[in-house]
């Protein structure tokens, strides 16, 4: 069996396409949605699933010694499945069946339970084993049912009997995910490990571990948090006047997004950033800069929405918390209210029984800042920072900027090793040497040890805050990583940038990614891009709307797709085609363009995007254009076009459309091709033949014949 489209599936099996697209989710097949094409392999797993519940004998493998054989494991497995429902509720056998790929914690219970339901009588006893069983299998990015077979000296179907049990239906070239793995691997007392192989532009390839010895203290790294208005700006400008400014004459000059004070001789980074940026977009980014986290609580005002969210913020980063009980000096200051509201975020008070350091403090009027200092210092000792001056610099970016005099300036803080100026630097997907180094003071520097905060220029680009950095020995390689992971990341973007497409537009409508579709009109007549415009505005589909963002006369351009492109815009051409470079840009920047004959078709198409119900099965193919060179009139016959193919191919059985001006001015089919006197079925580009349009005459030199097929479109 060829391919077919999920709702065909569907249909065919008395089923629903959402379960089926479940269900292929399910066993890591990639679709989309209804229309998305699966090929015979899939209906082949398809129809394990869903035949062997319909119990429909109707045959449409494709695949059929391995397949079938699979089959009739699952069915085995399935009667002895239902043999054990004791173990099972109906529920727990509907949901096992519903979620059939990855279990959730509860079937994995249930597969345990169901393992010692069996009892002595090993599953696969029926077969010798041949192989021994090893004690450790290594694996690394994934594994199929039989390669991890394989991998355990056992049959595919011995797996897929396991699986069974744990509430997985399988097949044996269905990939397992990790957890599954573990699970097989826990079920035949094998140990499994897998591997993580680093590519050449990770730093972790490059860093290498520390010794014990070279480890010496280093300052703590502090973010402050809390909620609006209670004081996070005022805190930390507070503790900067106390403690910076009066140390050091002229004062801050620079404000880098983080700074460090010294308390008896001990120093304290605190990253500038009040709010959840250093917790929220750095960790998405995988950095984790902050040792200690201070919550601000107004102690006028208790716990707020988004102190909770703060205290969520730094146990998810398991970050020690000290609370800071701010505004001591207003008239309605309650901090026993607020140690009370935050036991409930086990946040506790030593004096209660807890481990939870509260220091009441006014940031207004700077008191309380010292005991605040000497409660951080306390906690890093607790925690033992320490880092290794003496190796290359690693790190994380604070803050980035393009500077119009300086180019691209970086706020740098240095978590292992010394920054030098100079050093070879990989900053996220920049790189450069480190020309310049300031510190939070404004003064320049040549070094910058661990926990350190500098602001440095010299990169080539911008890197984003969040941004790992690493120094590398060899300014060549680190030009050439920098490039590389400047490409991986331009493939990554590529590969996430979905334009809009009439074929997805339900499925971005249905998770509220669209709220507005835009479209460009190109029609032959201005009467026609405003009927279309017109009618296409009239759509009602609940919650979205339809927003014309232009609207012209002729052919459609490259100016108009690059307008698509920008404003995600789907292209509606009516009685016109793009021409050349159009086509070429359409095809490069993925914008979906849709040409019609007849209005009502074009509106009918949107709505039923719109609605999810949109069903080209097939999609046009242009396969040639040929430029009418001479015409000859020949009574009987009617218009012959000498025409000379320019693009692709003429072939008999093609649709043609005459194109005058980039207006489509007729549709229809080839009454005759010919090269010179013979009929011929195709004519390749660079041949001159002879063209006749059935019923249709009106041919003139210059114009363009442009000849397509209907194809199936291959979409997932
Ligand atoms: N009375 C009194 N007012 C304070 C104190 N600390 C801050 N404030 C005032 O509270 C208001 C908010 O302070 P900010 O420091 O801006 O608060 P924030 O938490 O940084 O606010 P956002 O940046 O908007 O989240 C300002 O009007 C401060 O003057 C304090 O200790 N006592």
């Amino acid at each position: 069996m060829s391919k077919m489209r999920v709702y065909e599936y569907a249909k065919q099996n008395n089923t629903s396409s959402k379960d089926v697209v479940t269900f292929l989710k399910g066993i890591n097949v990639e679709v989309s949605n209804h229309m998305s094409t699966i090929s015979s392999d899939v209906i082949a797993k398809l129809d394990n699933h869903f035949k062997s519940d319909n119990k429909s004998q109707a045959s449409m493998k494709s695949d059929k010694s391995a397949e079938q054989r699979s089959d009739k494991t699952e069915h085995k497995g399935k009667k002895e499945n239902k043999g054990k429902s004791n173990h099972n509720s109906p529920q727990q056998n509907k949901k096992n069946h519903q979620n059939n790929n990855k279990p959730n914690k509860q079937q994995k219970f249930q597969g345990k339970k169901g393992k010692k339901g069996k009892g002595n009588k090993p599953v696969g006893n029926s077969q010798p084993v041949k192989k021994e069983t090893p004690k450790h299998i290594t694996y690394h990015n994934k594994l199929t049912v039989s390669e991890l077979a394989e991998k355990l000296n056992k049959e595919a179907s011995e797996i897929i009997k396991k699986l069974m049990f744990l509430g997985v239906m399988a097949t044996k070239n269905q990939d397992l995910d990790d957890d599954t793995i573990e699970l097989i691997c826990a079920e035949f007392d094998v140990e499994v490990e897998k591997e993580i192989i680093l590519e050449d532009t990770d730093f972790d390839k490059y860093i290498e571990e520390d010794k014990q010895e070279d480890l010496i203290e280093r300052p703590a790294v502090v973010t402050i948090m809390g909620h609006v208005d209670h004081g996070k700006t005022t805190l930390l400008d507070s503790i900067r006047h106390t403690k910076v400014t009066a140390g050091e004459a002229g004062g801050i000059t620079q404000h880098i997004g983080a700074y460090q004070v010294e308390n008896d001789g001990k120093k304290i980074t605190f990253l500038d950033t009040p709010g959840h940026a250093a917790f929220t977009s750095m960790r998405s980014r995988g950095a984790q800069v902050t040792d200690v986290a201070i919550l601000v609580v107004a102690a006028d005002d208790g716990v707020m929405p988004q102190t909770v969210e703060a205290i969520n913020h730094a146990k998810a980063a398991e970050v020690p918390i000290i609370v800071a009980v701010n505004k001591m000096d207003k008239e309605g200051a309650n901090p026993d209210r607020v140690m009370q509201e935050l036991t409930e975020y086990e946040l506790i008070p030593e004096d209660w029984g807890g481990d939870t350091i509260f220091v009441n403090l006014s940031a207004i009027k700077g008191e309380g800042i010292d005991e605040l200092l000497e409660m951080i210092v306390l906690v890093s000792e607790v925690e033992e920072l320490k880092a290794n001056p003496h190796t290359t610099a690693f790190g994380t970016v604070i803050d980035a900027q393009l500077d119009k005099g300086r180019g691209s300036v970086a706020t740098l803080l240095v978590q292992n090793g010394t920054l030098h100026v100079s050093d070879s630097i990989v900053v996220g997907n920049t790189h450069g040497r480190v020309r310049a180094m300031v510190n939070d003071l404004g003064k320049r520097v040549n070094n910058a040890g661990p926990s350190t905060p500098v602001e440095i220029t010299g990169l080539n680009d911008v890197p984003q805050a969040g941004d790992q950095f690493l120094v590398f020995k060899d300014e060549k390689k680190a030009r050439q990583i920098g490039e590389a992971r400047q490409q991986k990341q331009i493939q990554e973007n590529r590969g996430e940038q979905t334009k809009v497409s009439l074929d997805d537009l339900f499925e971005q409508i249905k998770q509220g990614d669209m709220k507005e579709i835009n479209i460009i009109i190109k029609a032959d007549v201005q009467g026609s891009a405003e009927a279309l415009a017109s009618s296409l505005r009239k759509i009602e589909v609940e919650g979205v709307n339809i927003k014309i963002i232009h609207t012209g006369v002729g052919a459609i351009t490259e100016s108009d797709i690059i307008l698509a492109a920008a404003s995600n815009a789907i292209v509606i051409g009516f009685n016109v085609r793009p021409d050349a470079n159009a086509k070429k840009a359409a095809e490069s920047e993925k914008v979906d363009v849709r040409l019609h004959r007849v209005i009502y078709k074009a509106i009918e198409e949107v709505e039923a995007a719109m609605k999810g119900l949109l069903d080209p099965e097939f999609e046009e193919k242009v396969i040639g254009q040929a430029e009418v060179r001479e015409t000859f009139k020949v009574s009987k016959i009617g218009t012959i076009a000498g025409s000379y193919v320019t693009d692709g191919k003429i072939t008999r059985d093609a649709g043609v459309r005459l194109i005058r001006n980039g207006v489509v001015l007729f549709e229809g089919e080839i009454a005759a091709l010919k090269r010179f006197k013979d009929d011929v079925k195709e004519v390749a580009q660079n041949y001159e033949c002879g063209v006749t349009i059935k019923n249709f005459n009106d041919i003139k030199e210059g114009d363009i014949i442009e000849a397509f097929v209907m194809e199936e479109i291959e979409r997932t």
